[in-house]
């Protein structure tokens, strides 16, 4: 079986998609709960297409592999990041100011906690500290709006130049297409 990486930092984790968790869990709990939570708290990131795709995998870190995570923004609007366990000392998150703002300086320091899921914006910028024991695996839930990042794509910062993929691929889709297709922005 093919195994993609979870994203472009993280070496340890798994893609839910592959799984076959798209269609029956993950897309109801998308558009049933957290949609309308996101749209109460981040109208502007949610926009009139609603959360309409996402990407979804597990982080993993431990004292042999993956330790932390640096500062970055997520290639999402919304992003859902549940701590599923097990025990670990260390790896904080600390979240910065939103991508394109000055500064750098630690607005909050969030402890993570086993079963507890915290929703913050993709576009903050943010960084998981180094674990110091134990094993730490979090389900990470980036959600898109297609309505948002046709715009401007969060990663390229332009309007993006569409490629079709297969599945939700980076959650764009085509104005001029019939169908409503997920795709790729090229420049990534
Ligand atoms: O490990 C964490 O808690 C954060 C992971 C994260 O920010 C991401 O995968 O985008
Ligand atoms: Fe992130």
């Amino acid at each position: 079986m093919s195994k993609g990486r979870p994203n472009s930092m993280n070496n340890y984790g798994i893609l839910l998609s592959e799984l076959g968790f798209d269609r029956g869990f993950l897309d109801h709990l998308r558009e049933d709960y957290l949609t309308p939570l996101a749209s109460l708290l981040y109208p502007e990131w949610v926009g009139p297409s609603g959360l309409d795709s996402h990407r979804a995998f597990s982080v993993s870190y431990q004292l042999e592999g993956d330790t932390q995570l640096s500062y970055h923004f997520d290639n999402a609007e919304v992003t859902l990041n549940v701590c599923l366990g097990t025990s670990f000392t260390g790896g904080e998150l600390s979240f910065g100011p939103m991508a394109g703002e000055p500064g750098s300086l630690w607005k909050q320091r969030y402890t993570h906690r086993r079963g507890r899921g915290l929703l913050h914006r993709g576009r903050q910028r943010h960084q998981a500290h180094p674990i110091t024991s134990g094993k730490r695996v979090n389900l990470i839930i980036w959600m898109r709006s297609s309505s948002v990042r046709n715009r401007q794509c969060p990663m390229c910062g332009e309007e993006p130049s569409l490629v079709t993929c297969d599945g939700y691929g980076d959650g764009f889709t085509s104005t001029t297409s019939d169908r409503d297709t997920h795709n790729l922005c090229r420049t990534l």
